[in-house]
Formats: C-alpha cells, structure tokens, sequence
C-alpha cells in the first residue's frame, strides 16, 4: 500500500518536542525468572525534538556518558527511528539528550528503560492516525517486550509497580515444538505489599545480560523446575499478603546458581545475608543485589550493614531507592 492511500501524516514537523521519564527496574525477584519485575525510584530522563537538520544527534549526560554512540547507532535514536519506519513515518532529524541515572550492564533494567522510553517518546510525536496504530501504553509495552526479548523488565519500565508478565505464543512446548513466533506479551499488575522495602547493592563491575544469559542451561532438572514453581507461587503470596514467605518465596532453582561463577562477590552477599534470614537475591541478570526487606527499619540496618562492609564482598553504592508506581511518563511540550 502507498503511503498516500494509508492517509497517514508521514512527515512529523521539525520542532516538536517531548519529555519522558522511565524507571529502573528489578527483574525475576529470585524464582520469577523472565516473569515478575519490580519498579524502583530510579529514574531516566529523555528529551526527544524533531528537526530539520538530517540524522540523528545525543547528548548523554550521567550513566554511558563516556562510552554511549552519539549518533544513530545509540541505542534509544536506532529504536526511535526503527518505530517511525514501522509506522510509516519519518522525520528530518532528531535530537536527543538523555540524563541517565540507571547503571548500566547491572541488572537494574537500563536497556529496558532505554528501548521504554525510545518507544514512549516515538509515539507521542506520532500524528493521529500513525498513533491509533501503535496501540498506546499497551502497544508500548507490547513492541518493548518483543524487542529487548523477554518482558520482565519491560512491564514495570512501562506500567510501574510490581508486574507479573508471561508470553503466549501460537504453539506450545506441549504440543512437542518450539513456540512459534510472532507471539504475543501480557502482563497483570500485583499490589506490592506495604511493609516490603526494597534495598539494592550495586557493585562497581558490569556484567551484560547477554553474558548472563549464555551461562544458562538448555534444559534445567525435573525436581528444580516443580520446587521453582512452588517457590513463585509463595513469592506471590508473600510480595503481596504474606511479607513473612518472603525469604522462603524467594529461593531460585532456574538461574542464580548457574550465573555466581560471573558474580562471586553478588553470589558471596547473597549467601550471607540469606543466612542472616534476608530475602537477598540477584537483580535481573545481576549483578546488583536485591534485598526484598520487611518494613523500613529492617531496611536501614541492612543497608547500614552492607556499606559499613561488615561482609568482606564490598564495596557496594547501597541505595534504598523506593517504588516507582507511575512507570513511562510522558510530556509533550
Ligand atoms: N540509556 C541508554 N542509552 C543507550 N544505551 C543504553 C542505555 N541503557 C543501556 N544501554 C545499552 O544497554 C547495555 C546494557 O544492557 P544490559 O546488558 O541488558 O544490562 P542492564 O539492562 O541490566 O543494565 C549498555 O551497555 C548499553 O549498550
Ligand atoms: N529475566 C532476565 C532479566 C534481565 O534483567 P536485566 O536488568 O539484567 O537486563 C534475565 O534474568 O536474564
């Protein structure tokens, strides 16, 4: 079909100009591996404006600044443009400036944020029709999951708070075949209980999440698969009703153990503060530490303990950083 029969507006304007604010996120939560995610008070900021001089400038300020493309290569403009083409839409030029808090490569879901906020910013400058097509904050979150690959992350960047996200696809593993492609992302949103408080322990190393998920194996044990299931169960239970379950709720059986190797300091605190009865477990794909603690003060005195270096794993920046319930915001100006 030709452009002029869709009717579409396909030449955005130069000169318009949008804010978006995406948070960090924390995936898996010990055994919800490629499913729950939580979001943090963390956030990055993009300001995205059309203009009419050709390809695609970013200015980075904060996290990557020193190691991040300034062209069209960078991660956030290559995601914006490939929604435009997508859309049938196009602009001159693009300008970018990304004030980035969320540490990179640590498991905190910084790509996630990135391609999030990439996605939101692209399609608050889609004309009407182009926009009615891209589906809203449910189409975001849609073209998001399908790109950075499995939806964790994705689902709170994009709806904030605690999400539980899972994949359907048009055959399933029982039917004795791979699932095929396209498929399709859904999310549900949890109430977090109150009294949980998350602390993070990021540590100076980065490790990709690439790296993190080739340490994985292809097929994982029959016995660790249904004692994983359990365990996620409980950790609905207890993110939710039952702060108690939490450090039972969260022991993994799918990934943590297979990816300590990377992460000897992570895989160190991690043991010990579960042996102090803590709910610690591996940030997404790691390597920060995230502990799920049970009302605030239990929150500081961890917190405390973890800088004081009363462990020998450190040093840790240790950030208590709250929730973010809001997820993608978006501010066209
Ligand atoms: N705000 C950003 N802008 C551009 N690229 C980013 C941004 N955030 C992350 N990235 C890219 O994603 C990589 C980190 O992604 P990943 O390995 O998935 O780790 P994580 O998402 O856990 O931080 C970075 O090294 C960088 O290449
Ligand atoms: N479920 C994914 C989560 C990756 O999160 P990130 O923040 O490390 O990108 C995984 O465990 O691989």
């Amino acid at each position: 079909m030709d452009r002029q029969s869709t009717g579409l507006d396909h030449r955005i304007a130069a000169g318009q100009r949008v804010t978006v604010t995406v948070p960090a996120t924390s995936a898996n939560l010990g055994p919800g591996f490629d499913c729950m995610g939580l979001a943090l008070g963390l956030q990055d900021t993009l300001v995205v404006r059309t203009s009419d001089q050709p390809g695609a400038r970013v200015s980075v300020s904060g996290e990557g600044a020193a190691d991040l493309p300034t062209d069209e290569s960078h991660l956030v403009a290559r995601t914006i443009l490939d929604r435009w083409r997508e859309l049938g839409v196009e602009a001159a030029g693009l300008e970018l400036e990304a004030t980035n808090r969320i540490p990179h490569g640590r498991g905190l879901g910084s790509s996630a944020a990135a391609i999030v906020s990439a996605l939101a910013a692209a399609d608050a400058l889609l004309p009407a029709e182009a926009a009615a097509k891209a589906g809203g904050r449910d189409g975001l979150f849609e073209a998001a999951a399908l790109l950075e690959g499995h939806p964790d992350n994705v689902a709170p960047a994009v709806y904030g708070g605690l999400t539980l996200s899972y994949e359907t696809a048009q055959a399933t593993l029982i039917d004795g075949g791979e699932p095929h492609r396209p498929s399709t992302m859904h999310t549900v949103a949890l109430a977090l209980h109150q009294d949980i408080v998350p602390v993070v322990a990021i540590p100076d190393v980065e490790l990709s999440t690439k790296a993190a998920r080739g340490l994985l194996p292809q097929t994982v044990p029959h016995a660790h698969a249904s004692a994983n299931a359990a365990r996620a169960g409980l950790l609905v239970t207890a993110l939710t009703r039952e702060p108690s379950l939490l450090h039972i709720g969260t022991e993994d059986f799918l990934h943590q153990s297979y990816r300590f190797a990377a992460m000897e300091e992570s895989a160190g605190l991690i043991r010990s503060l579960r042996a102090q009865g803590y709910a610690a477990v591996v940030s997404g794909a790691g390597p920060t530490v995230l502990i799920l603690a049970h009302g605030s003060e239990q929150a500081g005195s961890i917190a405390e303990a973890i800088e004081r270096g009363v462990d020998e794993f450190g040093p840790w920046r240790v950030e208590i950083p709250g929730l973010d319930v809001s997820g993608a915001m978006v501010e066209l100006h």
